[in-house]
């Protein structure tokens, strides 16, 4: 599958600060794409570099086989930024914020009419179309500030944390906003620092942390990479853990035990063949990995800190 966007060797400080330190990324056409990263880490400033709101010191952007600096207008008319704050008319309604920033794009008379009446609809807010922004709520204004980048029907949409503050409901609606987008071909960059939301939406990942890209892949290589293998289980009292096999670490979660094992089919069978012998198993599981665990293993810190 081609690629819409290469990144290489990308670099960016502010004064004595490196922002962006060697990041290099590829995104393939009809993805999802997850920049998950904590506050800091330079997602925003590669998606300003990407939309050409910032420049960076050194590397390459290509976004759709064109080099991004040398032909900005031309990539710029394919590209939908969301960014972080929202930037809306407090007193315009929706329509007439929708109808201002279609005229940026320069989409004018039916065309800008027919837009309007798709984004509204697609960000499920057709109803609320003429009441001014201030009557909305914080997830309402987000959702019409996704619907100001899509009126040129982009071919990419980059949304810089896109839910950070707003209600579930509105949360949800923009999840499947863009699952509708990406599965009609549009390729989305997203990003975010809430680790479920990446798992929740995006098929490729990149993780960034002070400025450069420490991992990258889909879900499961970067839990297969980096994402140790755990087996969960409550037993009766007479159980010892020690008494298994191929278990690197034993420590108790809940009412039970997680046993760290990079073979946690063989320690599940040991155990079955143990309570055949009479230990009373209560539950046994797979525990299930998380981008959590993978940041950890990566660096050695929490991305909730
Ligand atoms: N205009 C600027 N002037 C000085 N430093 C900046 C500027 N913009 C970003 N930085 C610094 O560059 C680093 C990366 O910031 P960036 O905004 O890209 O991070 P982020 O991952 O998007 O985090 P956040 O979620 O907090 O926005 C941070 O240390 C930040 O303080």
């Amino acid at each position: 599958m081609e690629n819409v966007l290469e990144i290489n060797q990308l670099t960016k400080a502010f004064s004595s600060k490196t922002a962006l330190d060697h990041v290099s990324f590829s995104i393939r056409k009809g993805t999802c794409f997850g920049l998950l990263g904590p506050n800091g880490a330079g997602k925003s400033t590669t998606m300003k570099i990407l939309t050409g709101i910032l420049s960076a010191d050194s590397g390459t952007v290509r976004m759709f086989g064109m080099d991004a600096a040398a032909n900005r207008l031309a990539v710029q008319k394919q590209v939908g930024y969301v960014p972080q704050e929202i930037t809306l008319y407090d007193k315009l309604s929706a329509i007439d914020n929708l109808k201002f920033f279609g005229g940026l794009y320069g989409i004018t008379g039916t065309l800008l009419k027919t837009r309007i009446e798709a984004v509204l609809q697609e960000t499920g807010l057709s109803d609320r179309a003429k009441d001014q922004i201030k009557s909305f709520s914080g997830g309402m204004k987000r959702r019409i500030n996704i619907a100001c980048a899509l009126l040129h029907e982009p071919k990419l949409l980059i949304l810089d944390e896109p839910t950070v503050g707003i209600d579930p409901q509105s949360r949800n609606h923009i999840f499947d906003m863009i699952r509708h987008l990406r599965d009609s071909g549009v390729t989305v960059i997203y990003s975010t620092h809430y680790m479920e939301e990446v798992e929740a939406l995006c098929d490729e990942i990149a993780i960034i942390d002070q400025g450069k890209v420490i991992a990258q892949g889909s879900l499961e290589q970067l839990f297969d990479r980096f994402a140790q293998k755990a087996v969960y289980l409550e037993t009766g009292k007479n159980f010892q853990p020690e008494s298994i096999g191929e278990v690197k670490k034993i420590y108790r979660r809940g009412h039970g035990w997680v046993l760290e094992t990079d073979h946690p089919l063989a320690v599940m069978k040991t155990l079955l063949d143990h309570q055949e012998s009479g230990d009373e198993l209560k539950a046994i599981e797979m525990v299930k990995p998380s981008l959590e665990d993978v940041f950890l293993s990566l660096t050695g810190t929490s991305l909730r800190d």
